[in-house]
């Protein structure tokens, strides 16, 4: 560890929780504080900086979720920023930026900009990128991303609506987006274990290398980085490193010993599915619900929303009818690469996008007020968008659907019983998930 290291350590030190961490988007978000709970650690995932004092009593992590994956650079530096600061305040020990995955992000960030501000504030001098998530077929090699067996830009990601990957060598990814030296640290290095991954990080720092993109095949590796990283001030990355990390933490004797995670209340009300995600998995967990359930999915077209509010309006007529028949009903917007070209054609890929959000959300608000108390949010971007127009503060972690994916509980105003929630990541989840994730609940 460097001397700047440990003086920023030092001042992080002092206060009760162990572990901040900082999501760039709420499904990501919701996969950490899983991951975090699967791994014991008594975790919190607020929506946004909280503006009121939280009890954080018998609280080791805190996950805020901003929506700053796909915002403009400046906005995603001020907020991550914001929520930086909140989690100083609350004593974190060790501070952790969650991005996606498989690296979402644009030429212009916001990965690169955001770390690049959070070590500036921090007065830190590297980091690491650990991306990986092997239990979800997510793993680096030489600095590339895999998705399974496939590249990362010839995994489906290569056509994602906001931010199209396509570019599988993390190192020349992130160079395009910070002016700091970016270096490997490569599984041969790795594979001699913590000590010695820890070493070429500090030789690395010497050279003045600011970031290092790491390599990892498997649960092993992310121990070995957790290891090697529990005492950096800031570590980024995908939820994989978040699961390894609390044996580390309790091994320097900073969490009590491991709790059973809390459960959470009897889930209530109709249930309901809302998709924005365009991703391959989600395209295929709508058509497998389309078929299991037939008649219970309602399509919605950005280009019908940009013309007038008919089609949001028949959504909800449907939604009605058929949540009264105590089945899952599905709205989505999800389409293939085809259609979401054709609408970003005509409306521009922000307003289409917009527009998608924008409806799922009335229908999320709408819908919930009238008694649907079972949930789930199928994309980060779209679940961004409709947990805030839902007023949600605070998620509590439950049972995992899938890996990344578990039932939360929100709390919501006016109202006795909590919502059951489930954010789902645009490409986890089984093929079935939209009909299993209520069987889980029940
Ligand atoms: N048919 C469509 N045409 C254009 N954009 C769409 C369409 N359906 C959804 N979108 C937009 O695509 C984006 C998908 O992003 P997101 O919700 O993060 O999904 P994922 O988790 O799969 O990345 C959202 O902004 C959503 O509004
Ligand atoms: O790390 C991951 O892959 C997820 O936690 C995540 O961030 C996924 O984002 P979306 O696919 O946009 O939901």
């Amino acid at each position: 560890m460097s001397t700047e290291q440990s003086i920023a350590l030092e001042k992080t030190a002092l206060g009760s929780i162990v572990l901040g961490a900082i999501a760039d988007d709420f499904t990501g978000a919701t996969d950490l504080a899983n991951n975090l709970v699967r791994g014991g650690m008594r975790c919190l995932q607020v929506i946004g900086v909280p503006q009121e004092t939280i009890d954080l009593q018998d609280v080791d992590a805190v996950v805020i979720a901003l929506k700053s994956r796909s915002c403009p650079v400046d906005e995603a530096i001020t907020d991550s920023l914001t929520a930086l600061e909140w989690l100083r305040g609350q004593g974190a020990r060790q501070l952790f930026f969650k991005y996606c995955s498989t690296f979402d992000s644009t030429d212009k960030g916001n990965i690169g900009p955001v770390a690049d501000a959070l070590l500036d504030r921090l007065d830190a001098s590297q980091t690491v990128m650990v991306p990986a998530f092997p239990v979800n077929g997510r793993t680096v090699y030489q600095g590339h991303l895999f998705v399974g067996d496939r590249l990362l830009n010839d995994s489906g990601m290569q056509y994602h609506p906001l931010s199209p990957m396509q570019d599988a060598d993390l190192v020349r990814v992130l160079s395009r987006q910070t002016t700091h030296p970016v270096g490997l640290l490569s599984h041969s290095v790795l594979s001699q274990g913590a000590s010695a991954a820890f070493d070429h990080l500090s030789a690395l720092a010497e050279q003045g290398t600011r970031h290092v993109i790491c390599d990892t095949l498997d649960e092993q590796d992310l121990d070995i980085l957790a290891e090697a990283t529990v005492l950096m001030p800031l570590v980024t990355g995908g939820s994989g490193l978040g699961q390894a990390l609390p044996a580390q933490y309790r091994a320097q004797g900073w969490l009590k010993p491991i709790t059973e995670p809390g459960r959470l209340n009897p889930a209530s009300g109709s249930m309901l599915v809302l998709s924005g995600s365009c991703s391959t998995a989600t395209l295929a967990q709508v058509a497998d619900f389309l078929a299991r359930h037939p008649n219970s999915g309602f399509a919605l077209d950005p280009l019908s929303l940009a013309e007038s509010d008919r089609q949001l309006e028949q959504a909800l007529v449907f939604a009605r009818q058929r949540l009264s028949e105590q089945t899952p009903v599905l709205i989505y917007a999800s389409a293939d690469q085809e259609k979401v070209s054709a609408a970003q054609q005509a409306l521009g890929v922000a307003r289409a996008g917009a527009l998608v959000e924008e409806a799922l959300s009335q229908l999320a608000v709408t819908l919930v007020n009238e008694g649907v108390g079972q949930l789930l949010v199928a994309g980060g971007e779209t679940s961004g968008a409709v947990v805030s127009a839902l007023g949600i503060s605070t998620l509590r972690i439950g049972e995992q659907i899938d890996p990344g994916v578990p039932w939360t509980q929100a709390p919501l105003e006016g109202r006795e019983a909590p919502l059951s929630l489930a954010l789902k990541s645009g490409n986890f989840g089984g093929v079935d998930f939209f009909t299993r994730a209520f069987e889980v609940l029940a």
